[in-house]
């Protein structure tokens, strides 16, 4: 492979980082490739083929080929997410500040598309929680959706909001991930071209971006509340000089990250610890050639100061009209007694029903894309169902007729091409590929019309055999 084209000066300043190996790094640039991971969605479980665990989340594994995503149907229904190793590591951190999960949480995401932390976070919580998902740049919204979509669950919103818009939820989340827009160094491996384009110019550009990120948002943290950070990025300005800032600028107490679980230890990881110099306040950082994945650097901190009370708001009941039509849309959702139902244009979407109070409060403040899941519309007594219901794990998939796809049909629904078969019965099918619901074709007597969403559809030719 050819020599990495580092910035200048990138390794001799990098080789003063505390833990930093440079021989181990640079021949990890020059003679290795990114390793591939996936995450299993834990709702959807489904045995698929894996070459070991990451070590840090229970739901990670290694590939040791990169197998073509996009043509496997599995992907589509969302039994997995194709992630970075190392960004799995929230995962731990989670785990490590709320081991019991005992009281509900309400955790924002805030800088989420494309949503690969998003779906970790869905994951790692329950029913009763609530995942906020934010992303300020509105063509990078629908991405976040359709990834949100394809997980299923039903306790995350999508908002489309700058953050200083989410300085009027004053004391309304217990946890925080800021996962800030960075000058990018930890996806060197991944694309060298990146070397090219990275400049110290960019990195203080990134330090005042960040500052004021999280200045903006860190009123809408609670008292006691967490608030993770992270970045790919190896440089101190965009890491432990912004620890530094936040025990400067607010009441914040750094956390230590265990890094243990079950058989495996510290040494293992490969993650290496560091401690900022203010405030000596605890990072970690992932090099590749010593932790198995690319670039990142992840630090959790407390807030330690009164917040202001968190603000609620109650929207009014339903309409009488709306009761008779939620009773019909009722019938799609498993456990439909659990959910709040909530009719946004002609669309009916349901939420899980403990978050109505926060759907209400977060509707008054911010640009809601996405809550719960997106049921469809009523056409007299008749649903015409949403793509998301499809995908989620709480419908009722006996309400529908279900179509089971071979890998072939599979594809040429994914594309929204015909499908050879010839229908038996009449209606709303789920088109499923090994028994996960992929999307809707409406079944009619010779034909089939396939309703998979153009925007989402496969565009790709298929890989030659
Ligand atoms: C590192 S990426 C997030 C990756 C995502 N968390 C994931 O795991 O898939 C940073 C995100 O921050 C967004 N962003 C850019 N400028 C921002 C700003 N000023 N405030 C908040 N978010 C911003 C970007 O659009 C991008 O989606």
């Amino acid at each position: 492979m050819n020599e990495p084209n580092f910035p200048e000066n990138f390794i001799s300043i990098l080789s003063a980082e505390p833990g930093f190996d440079a021989g181990n790094f640079i021949n990890a640039h020059q003679n290795t490739e990114s390793p591939t991971s996936i995450r299993l969605n834990p709702f959807k479980k489904h045995a698929l083929k894996t070459d070991g665990q990451v070590p840090w989340c229970v739901d990670g594994y290694y590939l040791n080929t990169r197998p073509s995503f996009t043509f496997d149907p599995l992907f589509h229904a969302g039994c997995y997410y194709v992630q970075e190793a190392s960004s799995m590591f929230i995962d731990h951190i989670l785990k490590t500040i709320r081991p019991d999960k005992d009281e509900p949480v309400k955790i924002l995401d805030l800088c989420a598309a494309p949503g690969g932390k998003s779906t970790l976070i869905n994951s790692a919580i329950g029913a009763d929680d609530l995942l906020v998902a934010n992303e300020i740049i509105k063509t990078r919204v629908p991405v976040l959706c359709d990834n949100l979509n394809r997980w299923g669950t039903a306790n995350s919103i999508v908002s489309n909001n700058d953050p200083k818009d989410f300085g009027r939820l004053t004391g309304f989340f217990d946890i925080i991930l800021a996962d800030a827009p960075c000058s990018g160094s930890g996806m060197f491996r991944k694309d060298p071209a990146a070397m090219n384009e990275w400049s110290e110019a960019n990195v203080n550009l990134c330090h005042q971006r960040q500052e004021r990120i999280l200045a903006d948002v860190y009123p809408a943290l609670k008292e006691d509340g967490y608030l993770i950070y992270s970045t790919c990025s190896y440089s101190h300005q965009e890491n432990e000089e912004i620890l530094d800032w936040l025990c400067d600028t607010f009441n914040m107490e750094s956390l230590p990250i265990p890094m243990v679980r079950q058989t495996h230890h510290d040494k293992e990881w490969g993650i290496v610890e560091t401690r900022s110099e203010k405030h000596q306040a605890f990072g970690y950082r992932f090099y590749p050639g010593q932790a198995k994945g690319e670039g990142l650097f992840a630090a959790c901190l407390k807030k330690k100061e009164q917040a202001d009370d968190a603000p609620s708001f109650k929207a009014k009941g339903h309409q009488k009209l709306a009761l008779q039509e939620i009773e019909i849309v009722k019938r799609y959702l498993i456990e439909p007694e659990n959910y709040y139902y909530n009719k946004i244009n002609d669309d009916w979407l349901a939420i899980n029903r403990i978050h109505k109070e926060s759907l209400d409060t977060l509707q008054r403040y911010l640009y809601i894309k996405k809550s719960g899941v997106r049921i469809g519309k009523l056409m007299g007594k008749d649903l015409v169902p949403d793509h998301e219901l499809a995908l989620s794990i709480h419908t009722n998939k006996d309400a529908f007729l279900q179509t089971e796809l071979t890998y072939e049909q599979a594809i040429q629904y994914l594309r929204r091409e015909n499908i050879d078969i010839n229908p038996t019965d009449k209606g709303w099918s789920l088109m499923c590929f090994e028994g996960e619901p992929l999307g809707w074709a409406k079944l009619l007597p010779n034909r089939i019309n396939n309703y998979y969403p153009k925007e989402i559809r496969i565009l790709a030719s298929p890989p030659t055999p």
